[in-house]
Order: C-alpha cells, then structure tokens, then sequence
C-alpha cells in the first residue's frame, strides 16, 4: 500500500474571497479505500472536483497515475481520465437515456466503442451492482433512490477505471439500502482491485468501507490514518466526530475491525 496513485501538494482553491484550500497536501494510495471527511462546507466536494478536473485550483499540483492532470496536454489527460469513474450524489444520470444508455455513454463517447459490445458490457457493470437485468431498459426517473445509486455506480465503473471517485454515496439511503451499499462497494473494491476516493458523513460506512481516513479542517487535510488512530486524535472537531453520540452508535463495528 505504499504506492501513492493520487499525490497532492500544495492545493489551493478559492471563491472570491472564500479560500477553501490552502496549501492542501494529500496521498491516496494504490488499491486503499480512502475516506475523506470533514465539516459541511470544509471543501470535500470541491476537492474531488479539483482531482477530477471540474474545478480549477488557484496553485498546486495535482499527479493521478502519473500525470499531473493540471498540465497534461489534452491527449494525456483524456487518457487517464479514462481510467478513473466517479459517482456524484444522486447518481448524475441522463433522465432522457435508459440505464442501460446511461451505463454505455461513456463506452461511446470516450472510446468509441460498437454498439453491441457496448450492451454486452453495460449489462455486465448492471450485474455488477446488483441491479435485476430488466433495470437496463428502464429510465432513471422508474428507479428507488437505491437502485439510482446502483446505476450512477454502475456508470462509474463504465470504463473498467482503476480509481473510483465517489460523492456521499450512501446519502438519502435508509440504513439498510447505506449498509447493503458499502457492503457492495467493499465487494467491488476487492474483487476489481480498485482504489476508492470516498467522500462521505456516514461513520457507518467509515468504519465498514474505509482502509484509511483523511479529515479536512482548516483549509487542509489535518489528519489521515485508520479509525483507531483518528480515535486518539487530540482535535477538537475530530474528536467531537469520532467521539460523538453517532461515533457511539457506530462503535460496535469498529471492534469487529
Ligand atoms: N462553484 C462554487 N462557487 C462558489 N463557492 C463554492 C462553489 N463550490 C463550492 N463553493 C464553496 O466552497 C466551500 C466548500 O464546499 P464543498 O461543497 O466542497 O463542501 P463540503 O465539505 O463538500 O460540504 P458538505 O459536507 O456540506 O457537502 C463552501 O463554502 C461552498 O459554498
């Protein structure tokens, strides 16, 4: 695990005069599943977004697989764009397609692939999440909240990516849909070998998904490290988090760790 697929340095970002990130600096290793949290507002969406290319930083330098994607020539970046996916809260799917088209766009659009392989291996990343066979036909607007998380997660994994990007994706789930859901992203994380970059405020999922955690506070990451390190963390915010009523709620999970 010593091998940084993600290296950041010195990242800022700002709104104005809002400074989100200064001088952020953080390492998401090879095949870790790295949860990312922090306060609401703290800058974790903007910071996948600064990653994945959405949002441009003030300074910094930002190396995914080996390129710094705030540099790359439009050619070497296309290339290991396709080599990551992301999943945005909601799932982020096009209401005019089917989740059959949805899953495939990609497929399309960035590889060129044929039509008919294109089916045969949306229906394949359908299966994958555990969505029926017959959800490939069906519009997002005909599916639950969960099963739209399934397809924006099948579409994630489009391109088979080595890096999944993923925004607070067990929010507006019920508890069982959230624990079915990190159940099915461990699952996929090991049998795909990928590495995860996962935002989120669930400490459920925290403690089931996460290999490490990286808290975002005063405009940088200020601490990573597994859940028993960030429970000795002496940090006001990170100890009201990891200490609080809901940290307790979730506790039991962290013993069988
Ligand atoms: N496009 C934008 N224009 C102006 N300000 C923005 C923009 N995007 C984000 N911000 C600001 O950047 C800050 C960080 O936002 P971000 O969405 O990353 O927070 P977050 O940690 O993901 O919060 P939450 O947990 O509530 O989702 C906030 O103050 C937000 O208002």
């Amino acid at each position: 695990m010593a091998d940084p697929i993600i290296t950041i340095r010195g990242l800022t970002n700002r709104f104005g005069k809002t400074v989100v990130h200064q001088g952020l600096d953080l390492d998401v290793m090879r095949g870790e599943v790295l949860g990312v949290v922090g306060a609401s507002g703290s800058g974790k969406s903007v910071l996948l977004r600064t990653i994945v290319g959405l949002q441009q930083p003030a300074e910094g330098s930002i190396d995914v697989l080996g390129t710094d994607v705030l540099t790359a020539d439009p050619a070497n970046l296309r290339i290991v764009q396709n080599r990551w996916g992301v999943m945005f809260q909601g799932g982020a799917l096009f209401s005019s397609l089917t989740v059959r088209e949805n899953v495939a766009a990609p497929m399309r659009e960035r590889l060129g692939i044929d039509a008919k392989t294109r089916t045969a291996l949306a229906d394949l990343r359908i299966a994958m999440v555990g969505l029926p066979a017959s959800a490939g036909d069906l519009s997002p607007s005909d599916l639950s909240g969960g099963m739209r998380k399934r397809a924006g997660l099948a579409r994630a994994l489009s391109l088979d990516p080595e890096i999944l990007f993923l925004d607070e994706p067990t929010a507006g789930l019920d508890p069982i849909g959230a624990s079915e859901f990190d159940d099915l992203i461990t699952a996929l994380q090991k049998a795909l070998g990928l590495t995860v970059f996962l935002v989120t405020h669930d400490l459920d999922t925290l403690h089931a998904t996460c290999d490490r955690i990286a808290v975002l506070a005063e405009k940088k990451v200020l601490v990573t490290g597994t859940m028993a390190e960030m429970l000795r963390v002496d940090q006001p915010w990170v100890h009201a988090y990891f200490h609080g009523p809901r940290a307790h709620a979730a506790q039991p999970a962290a013993g069988a760790n």
